[in-house]
């Protein structure tokens, strides 16, 4: 066991990213107004090189003009191999009131690519005395990203969040898909007639939880295409909560309330959870390790195991 402390991540809600066109502002109170714990205002994939500008100058506004409550406020800037996102950065820190908490890098490759915009960003905040520092998130998306994830989790403390894009990462694979996210069909075993499916996203997001888990940084599964199929979405979802995501990305209002369903711990999970940690506590007074909670073993593990599902339920009721 290595003496280091695993660090925690940021404690805030993080249970749905609802994203929204920065070329579609009459969307923006909708958004605001929605149970997303973050917005993610977009100025890169889903606004047309055309509308950049426009894009970047209606969120700028939105902003400090919109009332976004408690949420945390982000803005996905455009990719480091585009003519754009200097100027994004440029303008958001320059000219973006202090409400904005966190940019988004999509299609990072290695930590250089943060190590550049944070440089960036650092310079500006201090020319313009900007109070609050800015937080990032990445956007692991493509095969460079993935290869070398653990340096991006650990490139800056401005890091918080880390979202697997499912679609520029089955294009960067050169995966044979055009859906985001979900049961690929033809990614399945053979056994004796029947079809079992499994899960090509799993061995990414295991990396990308490894990753964040390892330097503190809040893991979260990124778009589900499909946003008439309910059932698919809270499939991935819930695969992804138990292998240790806090949240996923909604590209729907719609989408919203059910990465909350999944997020939020149940109140069956909690009351077991609680009743772990009780017998734990007894166990612990009557000089034993280890004990027995509905037939099955628990023991010092189990405390940490428990904790997780009772500090995420406490956090989000506090939120
Ligand atoms: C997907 C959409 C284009 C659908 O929009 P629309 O056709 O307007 O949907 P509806 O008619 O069903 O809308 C119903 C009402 O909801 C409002 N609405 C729509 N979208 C949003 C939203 N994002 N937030 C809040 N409210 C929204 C409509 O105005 C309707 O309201 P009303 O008329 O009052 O009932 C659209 O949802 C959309 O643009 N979604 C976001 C797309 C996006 O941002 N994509 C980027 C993220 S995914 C990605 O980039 C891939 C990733 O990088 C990867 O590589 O994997
Ligand atoms: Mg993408």
């Amino acid at each position: 066991m290595s003496f280091r402390i695993q660090p925690q991540p940021v404690a805030r809600p993080n249970r749905c990213q609802l994203f929204g066109p920065g070329s579609r502002p009459a969307i923006f109170e909708k958004m605001a107004g929605s149970d997303a714990d973050v917005i993610n205002l977009d100025l890169e994939d889903s606004v047309a090189p055309d509308d950049k500008t426009e894009a970047r100058k209606n969120v700028i506004a939105a902003i400090g003009d919109v009332d976004w409550g408690s949420k945390t406020l982000s803005v996905r800037i455009n990719g480091l191999d585009s003519p754009y996102w200097y100027r994004d950065v440029v303008d958001l820190l320059e000219q973006a009131s202090e409400r904005l908490d966190q940019i988004m890098i999509p299609k990072v490759g290695n930590a250089s690519d943060i190590y550049a915009v944070d440089a960036l960003v650092s310079s500006i905040e201090a020319a313009k005395g900007r109070g609050k520092a800015i937080g990032f998130e990445v956007i692991i998306e493509s095969a460079a990203g993935i290869a070398h994830v653990e340096d991006i989790a650990a490139a800056s403390p401005r890091l918080h969040a880390m979202s697997l894009g499912a679609a520029d990462f089955a294009a960067s694979m050169g995966m044979q898909t055009t859906g985001i996210g979900g049961t690929q069909e033809n990614y399945y075993m053979h056994h004796e007639g029947q079809r079992h499916y499994s899960d090509p996203w799993h061995w990414a997001q295991a990396a990308i939880v490894a990753a964040c888990r390892t330097h503190g940084v809040l893991p979260v599964d990124g778009p589900f295409g499909d946003f008439s199929d309910d059932e698919g979405f809270r499939a991935q979802a819930r695969r992804s909560a138990t292998l240790g995501m806090v949240g996923k990305w909604a590209i729907h209002p719609k989408q919203v309330t059910l990465a909350n369903e999944v997020f939020t711990p149940s109140e069956d999970a909690v009351a077991e959870a609680r009743e772990i940690l009780e017998a734990m506590e007894k166990a612990k007074a009557e000089g034993a390790g280890a004990t027995v909670y509905k037939g099955r073993l628990v023991d010092i593990a189990s405390i940490k195991q428990a904790e997780v599902i009772v500090k995420q339920a406490e956090m989000i009721a506090a939120s």
